[in-house]
Formats: C-alpha cells, structure tokens, sequence
C-alpha cells in the first residue's frame, strides 16, 4: 500500500502498537535544553535510573544564556536562569550526555545547532523537551516537542508513548514575487488555515514553492508548523536534502553516507498515499506578510492596513481582533507601513540562520539603523556567527548600527534579560507574538529577516521592495 513520508519513518521506529495501547517509538536522538530538562533528570535521580543510551542525547544551553559580546556565568540574568544553566552542566556531566555549554565553540539554539552539525538526519526520529523541534522536519524528520515527564522517559528507555498523529498535506505552489522568503510563505499558511489547522497532524510541505525553498527556509516553515496547531513538520528529503546533510560533522561518511542517501531518496511520500486532510495553497504574488494582532495568524500584507474589528460578523472572532488591537496599540485603518518600530529583533530558531543574516545584510549594507530605533541581531549558534564575521556580515550590521550578539534564544521569549518594554513595537523574526511573549506589555510584530532588515533603516514597518 503506498505510503506517505510520515508513515514510513513510523512504521521503522515503532516497538510497541497493541490494540487499547498508545504506541511506543523508538527515539534516535535526543536533544535538550535547560529549560525543560531539569525535572526530568531529577526524577531519573529520584529513581536511581540511568540514561539508557547517552551517546544518542545532547544538551545546549540556549533559553537562558546572556548574549551580550563576552558573556559569562555572572552575567546571566537572574538566579532561576543561573540555577537552570548550572542544573544543566551537572547533569550532562552526571549522566554522561555531551554538553554544548555557554562557552562551547558549538553552542546555539537548539534547533538551529542539531541540523547544522548533522545530529538530526533524515528518516530520524527526534525529540526534544520545546514545540519547536518541528525546524528538524525540514529534513524530512520526524520531529516532535515533548513534555518534561516525556524527556524524563526518553532519557530512561529511549522510547516515548505517542498517540500516531493524523498526516496532513499542504501543498504551496507558485512563485512569490522577489524579496518574499519562506517566513511570509508560513504567516500565509497560517493566516489563511488558521492556527488551529494542524491540531493532532503531522503535516507534510509539498508542492513548486516549498521545492524551491532551501533547507533553511524549509526550516523556518517547519518551525512555524507548531503555530499553525501541528504536533510536526515535514518537508520529503531531496538533492538539496542530501546536499546540505553531505559533510556535516556528525553525518555518515564515504560508503555509509552513499548508503544512507539510497535510503533517504525512499523517504518521499508514495505516489497514491492518502493523508487524513489535504489543503493547496498557491503564492504566486505573494507580498511580504506582518503580523498586527497576538496570533501568529494575525497577519496581512505589507502593503495592507490594519483590520477593523467592525468589519468583522463574528462576535467572537470580533472581540478577537478588538483586544489584540488594543494590545497591540494600533487603529482599524491604519497602514502598516506607517507604524514606527522601537526595536528590531534578528534572531530565533525561525530565522538566524547564516542565510537569513546574508538577507537582511543585504538590505543594511550601506545604510544606518533609524534614529531612536534599537536594532540587535542575535545569530542562532557559534557557527553561524563565526560564518557571519567571515563573510563580513557583523561589519555590515555594525557599521549600521546593529548590536551583534552571542547565539541564544533571546529576545523570541526574553527569559535571558533580553527584552522589551511595556508598550515598545518591535518588528521581530520570530515566530510569537502572544502577550507579553518579548516582554510584559511588548508589541510584536512578526516578520522575515528581509521586512526586519528594512523596518531596522527606515524606522517603520517597511515593504523591503520600496526602501
Ligand atoms: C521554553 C520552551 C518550553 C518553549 C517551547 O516549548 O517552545 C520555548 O522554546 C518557546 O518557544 O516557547
Ligand atoms: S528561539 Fe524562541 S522559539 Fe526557538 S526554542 Fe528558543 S524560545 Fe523557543
């Protein structure tokens, strides 16, 4: 029977499917961060268990860690975050697990380091205690968040119980018009599905448009999946798939990795499987996208205006927009390109990437941040920073007035010290926009690195296509 891409990967991973049971899964790896491992290893204490297969787990320490240009232990920001980056460190040495400390040549976001060192691979099945894991899809990966209790029985017995998620297909075809990324790609899907669309699935990315996409942009859809309500993302291993994976450092090599590729070009959904629900998408002319409201599918194109609740027949969906435009400081009517920004964030497991920094270089080389606006980038790890300052990227957003930070999580959820204010706008790269989520009484609004790059020189929200 044909079968999608998602089902293959179960059907290699499942130890255990009883009828009335909830099946298990065989984890390959095991990523995890200090934000949502210490309960777990505690209650491996409390047990007296061991980390059944260590070499399959890696630590990084990303939500927490301070950014600032020569960060160190006492500049983090506050005793829970240092409790929680010390827990960290005695548990990965106590346990045997590999540590990507604050000062590793290696440490970064989570999401962006596993891929770029070659820890996720396609056909994996990964976990990791954070929602976001759905970026490692984008290799055609079964990647899922978990919960702390679930880190915790992953780590002893490399197994987790999983309900089997519906498969789901978005198919995007088309061509967006030039400086439009695979960030305003995913704020479309999800403006148009709505953010609940993917609940209980796994979805698929098919289609011209997401075949055209780089790895990294298929990962920054991937991310995004999780806003749309998805337990994952998926995008069906290719020659650009295969390219990216060749020569990372923890990938096979030589006669393995020929072996692997055979196996990986195998991975893609059989011609004739059906998905539970299936959606097609088309972008051609698709604008750059903004969010204006608190949900990820707040949004509208750059060229729009702010909606009016009035508009709107739906009491509920009525009262929605009300009170997100309330928070959000802003009138019906309203162009976008019109509201000033404070800050401009450039980071997040979203969109720090070496690709997406090149991007927004390209829209500030030779121009300066605005006046009064603070604009700071953070890259998503060690190596897309050192890749950055090669490239003279770091100069370009220097020069321009941009500060040039240490990798972490930063201002995408402000735990480290990096955050707005009440009532500050920022245009940001992430991929949140709930109340608060930047800071107490922060705007968000949600961008691509090109919009950001734009929005950081001209002081407003900025269609990157005029500036
Ligand atoms: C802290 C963590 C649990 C959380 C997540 O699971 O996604 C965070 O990474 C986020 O982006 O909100
Ligand atoms: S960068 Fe943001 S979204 Fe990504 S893992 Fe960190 S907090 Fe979560």
């Amino acid at each position: 029977m044909p079968r999608t891409m998602f089902e293959k990967i179960w059907d290699t991973h499942v130890v255990r499917d009883e009828p009335g049971e909830v099946p298990m899964l065989y984890i390959d790896r095991h990523l995890t961060h200090e934000a949502t491992s210490p309960q777990a290893f505690a209650g491996l204490r409390t047990r007296g268990l061991q980390v059944h297969r260590p070499e399959t787990v890696v630590a990084v320490i990303d939500h927490n860690v301070p950014t600032m240009p020569g960060r160190r232990l006492v500049d983090v920001v506050d005793d829970q975050s240092a409790v929680c980056i010390q827990t960290m460190e005695e548990n990965a040495r106590d346990f045997g697990v590999a540590l990507l400390d604050m000062d590793s040549e290696d440490q970064g976001i989570v999401h962006v380091v596993g891929p770029e060192l070659g820890l996720s691979l396609p056909g994996m099945t990964v976990v990791c205690g954070d929602s976001h894991t759905s970026t490692h899809g984008a290799l055609g990966i079964f990647a899922v968040g978990i919960g702390t209790s679930e880190v915790e029985h992953v780590l002893a017995t490399q197994c987790l119980l999983q309900q089997k998620p519906k498969t789901m297909n978005i198919r995007i075809d088309g061509t967006p018009v030039s400086g439009v990324s695979a960030k305003d790609i995913a704020l479309f899907v999800i403006r148009t599905l709505g953010t609940d669309v993917g609940t209980h699935h796994v979805i698929e990315f098919s289609g011209s448009a997401v075949a055209s996409l780089t790895i990294e942009g298929r990962m920054t859809l991937c991310n995004m999946a999780i806003e749309a309500g998805a337990r994952a993302g998926m995008v069906a291993p290719d020659d650009v798939t295969i390219d990216y994976v060749r020569g990372r450092r923890f990938a096979p090599a030589g006669d393995l990795f020929e072996r692997a590729v055979e196996q990986w070009k195998s991975l893609a959904t059989d011609p004739g499987a059906r998905f539970d629900s299936e959606y097609r998408l088309d972008v051609d002319g698709l604008v750059p996208q903004v969010t204006w409201g608190t949900t990820p599918g707040m949004a509208g194109d750059i060229t729009g205006t702010v909606p009016d609740p009035a508009a709107e027949s739906d009491p509920v969906a009525r009262a929605g927009i009300e009170q997100a435009l309330e928070y959000m400081g802003l009138e019906p009517g309203q162009r976008f390109q019109d509201v000033g920004v404070d800050t401009v964030f450039i980071g997040s497991c979203t969109n720090s990437r070496v690709e997406d920094l090149r991007i927004a270089a390209d829209h500030v080389v030779g121009r300066r941040v605005a006046a009064g606006v603070r604009a700071i980038v953070v890259p998503g790890s060690m190596s897309v920073r050192r890749q950055a300052e090669e490239e003279g990227l770091a100069d370009i957003f220097r020069r321009a007035g941009f500060e040039w930070r240490e990798p972490g999580c930063s201002m995408c959820i402000a735990m480290n010290g990096d955050h707005l204010s009440a009532g500050e706008r920022c245009a940001s790269t992430s991929n949140r926009n709930f109340e608060g989520r930047q800071g107490r009484g922060g705007r968000t609004h949600l961008v691509s690195p090109a919009t950001a790059a734009a929005t950081a020189v001209t002081g407003r929200l900025a269609d990157v296509r005029r500036i």
